[in-house]
C-alpha cells in the first residue's frame, strides 16, 4: 500500500473460488431485438447462443449498451465499440469523448486550452485544416461539433480554413453524405460572406480513405494523406457536393467507400494542400480510426508509407487518442481518464490473461479494454494475439472472417492451462452488419455462433467458466424503422437498410462447469449495463470488485 492508501490488492470474494479459467467472449454488434426477417441473429442458425438464452433469467440476461449507460451524451446515442469495451473493461461509466467535447464547446473551455492556443499561432499566416468524419453519427465525430469549432475558430482569428471530409454511411444511412456536405457547404459560404476564406479541400469515404484502424491497411491512410496533404487524388472536382454526387454514381458505390477526391480551382490547382506553417485538427473524438493519421502527421520517424512531403505544422487532435503513446501530443479536449481498469487490477492480483481478435477488432479487447492504453500492463502475465484480418475487401464477401481462427487460438489458450482469463472479440456480426448485406450478415452471425461453441467446449474440458456478451447492437436490426418499429420506406417504397449500430440491449450469459453452485443473476440490477460486467468477472475470478466499480450482476445463493 502506498502513502496515499491506495492498493491494487483486491479482497477475496467470500464465496467464490480463485483459479477457474474464464472465457470472456465479446460478440461485436450482437444485440437483442424482436424477431423478424431484418433481425439477422434471429434468422441465422445460432444454436449455441440460443441455448445460452434458455438459461434466463438466472444465467442469461440483457444489459444496456447505449446512451448514458456507456457515458454517451443522450439516450438517443447508439452504442459503439470504444465506449462499450471501455465500460466492459473499466467497470465504471466515464463521460466519453462525445460528451467531453460537447461540454468543452458549450462552456468555451476548448478555446482556453493549450491545444487551441497552440494551433491558433498559425491563424495569422497559415491555414487551419480540419480533417474528420462528416456525419451526425456520434460514434467518431459529430457535424454539429465541427460547425461550432468552425465558428469558434473563425471568431478567434482563423482567416483561411480548409475542411477535409470523410463521408460516413456506416453510422448513418448510406446516401446521407450528400446532405451533410450540403450543410457544411452552407456554413462555409456564410463564413466566406464574413470575409473568411473557407472551403472544403478534399474528401473520400471513411473506409477507403484515412480511417483505417489497428494498422490493418496503411494504403487507406496514404490515400488520405495524398489528398489532404499533397493535394493529389484520382478525382478532381470544383465542389465537394459535385464530387460526392458524381462519385456515388459509380456502380456499387456507397458513402463509406467513396474514392479520394480533391477540390481544385479554375486553373485546376488543389485548393487546400497542407503546407508549412498551417494548423491541423483531426476532429474525430474517437481514437481507433484516427491514431494512424495522427502518427503520420506527428512522427518524425515514419516508414509506413512515403509521405513525400512532411509539412511543418501545428497539429492537435480533438482528443488525445492514445494515453500511453501520448498521441497526439497536443489536443483540444482532454480524454476521459479511464484509470484502474479491471485488466490492470487483475494483473496485479495474479490473474494471467490471454486476449485475441483479428486485426480489425484487435485493439477492442486490448487498447479499448484497457482504457485506451496500448501495450501490456505486465508482459509476463499477459499475452495478446492478433490474427491478421483480410484487407482491401468489404467483409460481406468473407462473412466468416477469422472467427474460427480466433476461437481456435482461444481454445488452445484455454486448454494450455497457462491463463486464467481468455478474452476475445468476434467481429462478424458487426463488421458484416455494417455492409448492409443482410444475407452475408446471416452467415456472419452463424459463424460467430460456431466460434462461441468452440470456446465453450474448451471451457467444458477444463472445468472453467464462460461469460458471453456483446458491446452493442448491430446485426439484430438491419432496417430503419419508424417510431412504431415498422420498417420505414423511402420515396420509392423501398426499405432503408440500416448499416449502423443500434440502441438495443445486449445479452450476458454465464455458465460452465466451473461456475459455483448457486451463482445466478441478481434481480435487483434491472438497469444493469456493460459497466456492470467487470465486477461480475472479477467475482468469478474469486475477487471482490473495488468499491467504486459498478455493482456486480451476480449473487451466490445457498441451496
Ligand atoms: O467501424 C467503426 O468504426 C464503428 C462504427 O463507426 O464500429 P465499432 O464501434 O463496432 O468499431
Ligand atoms: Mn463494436
Ligand atoms: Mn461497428
Amino acid at each position: 500500500m502506498g502513502s496515499s492508501g491506495f492498493s491494487w490488492k483486491l479482497k477475496d470474494h467470500p464465496k467464490l473460488p480463485k483459479g477457474k479459467t474464464i472465457a470472456l467472449i465479446v460478440l461485436d454488434g450482437w444485440g437483442e431485438a424482436k424477431p423478424d426477417k431484418y433481425n439477422c441473429i434471429h434468422v441465422a442458425e445460432t444454436p449455441t447462443m440460443d441455448s445460452l438464452k434458455n438459461g434466463a433469467p438466472e444465467k442469461w440476461r440483457l444489459v444496456r449498451a447505449h446512451g448514458k449507460a456507456v457515458g454517451l451524451p443522450t439516450e438517443d446515442d447508439m452504442g459503439n465499440s470504444e465506449v462499450g469495451h471501455n465500460a466492459l473493461g473499466a467497470g465504471r461509466i466515464f463521460a466519453q469523448g462525445a460528451k467531453l467535447v460537447d461540454s468543452a464547446l458549450e462552456t468555451g473551455k476548448i478555446y482556453d486550452g493549450e491545444g487551441f492556443n497552440y494551433i491558433k499561432e498559425s491563424f495569422e499566416k497559415g491555414t487551419l485544416h480540419l480533417i474528420g468524419l462528416l456525419s451526425d453519427g456520434g460514434v467518431h465525430s459529430r457535424i454539429d461539433q465541427l460547425q461550432l469549432l468552425l465558428k469558434g475558430a473563425s471568431e478567434r482569428g482563423a482567416k483561411r480554413i480548409r475542411v477535409h471530409v470523410l463521408t460516413d454511411g456506416r453510422d448513418v444511412l448510406d446516401g446521407s453524405s450528400v446532405g451533410f456536405v450540403e450543410t457544411l457547404e452552407n456554413d462555409l459560404a456564410k463564413l466566406r460572406e464574413k470575409g473568411i476564406d473557407a472551403q472544403i479541400a478534399s474528401g473520400g469515404g471513411r473506409m477507403h480513405v484515412t480511417m483505417d484502424r489497428y494498422e490493418n491497411d496503411w494504403e487507406v491512410v496514404k490515400r488520405g494523406w495524398d489528398a489532404q496533404v499533397l493535394g493529389e487524388a484520382p478525382h478532381k472536382f470544383k465542389s465537394a457536393l459535385e464530387a460526392v454526387k458524381t462519385l456515388r454514381q459509380i456502380p456499387n458505390m456507397s458513402d463509406q467507400y467513396l474514392p479520394p477526391f480533391v477540390i481544385v480551382d479554375d486553373s485546376g490547382k488543389a485548393v487546400g494542400p497542407i503546407n508549412d506553417g498551417d494548423a491541423v485538427v483531426t476532429i474525430n473524438f474517437r481514437a481507433d480510426r484516427m491514431v494512424m493519421l495522427a502518427k503520420a502527421l506527428e512522427y518524425a520517424d515514419f516508414d509506413k508509407f512515403d509521405r513525400v512531403r512532411v509539412p511543418k505544422i501545428r497539429y492537435a487532435g480533438m482528443l488525445q487518442y492514445d494515453g500511453e503513446l501520448k498521441l497526439p501530443s497536443k489536443y483540444l479536449v482532454s480524454p476521459p481518464e479511464i484509470d484502474r481498469t479491471s485488466g490492470e487490477y487483475l494483473v496485479h492480483n495474479g490473474v494471467r490473461t490471454f486476449a485475441c481478435s483479428e486485426t480489425v477488432k484487435f485493439g477492442h479487447v486490448t487498447f479499448f479494454w484497457n482504457g485506451n492504453r496500448s501495450g501490456y500492463f505486465n508482459a509476463e502475465k499477459e499475452e495478446y494475439v492478433e490474427i491478421p484480418s483480410d484487407s482491401g475487401i468489404t467483409f460481406n464477401v468473407q462473412p466468416k472472417m477469422k472467427a474460427v481462427e480466433i476461437a481456435e487460438k482461444a481454445r488452445d489458450a484455454i486448454l494450455s492451462g497457462k491463463f486464467d482469463q481468455v478474452r476475445v472479440n468476434l467481429p462478424n456480426s458487426d463488421m458484416v452488419g455494417h455492409t448492409g448485406d443482410i444475407e452475408a450478415t446471416v452467415v456472419a452471425c452463424k459463424a460467430a455462433d460456431q466460434a462461441v461453441k468452440i470456446m465453450i467446449d474448451a471451457i467444458e474440458k477444463v472445468g472453467g467458466i464462460y461469460v458471453v456478451t456483446a458491446d452493442h447492437g448491430n446485426a439484430e436490426d438491419m432496417v430503419k424503422r419508424n417510431k412504431k418499429g415498422e420498417p420505414l420506406l423511402d420515396k420509392n417504397g423501398q426499405i432503408q437498410i440500416l448499416t449502423s449500430h443500434t440502441l438495443e440491449p445486449v445479452p450476458v450469459a454465464i455458465g460452465g462447469p466451473g461456475l459455483t453452485q448457486g451463482v445466478r443473476f441478481r434481480k435487483d440490477v434491472p438497469d444493469g449495463g456493460l459497466a456492470n460486467v467487470a465486477a461480475t468477472v472479477m467475482n468469478l475470478h474469486g475477487f471482490e470488485a473495488p468499491s467504486d466499480y459498478e455493482t456486480t450482476l451476480i449473487e451466490v445463493v445457498d441451496n
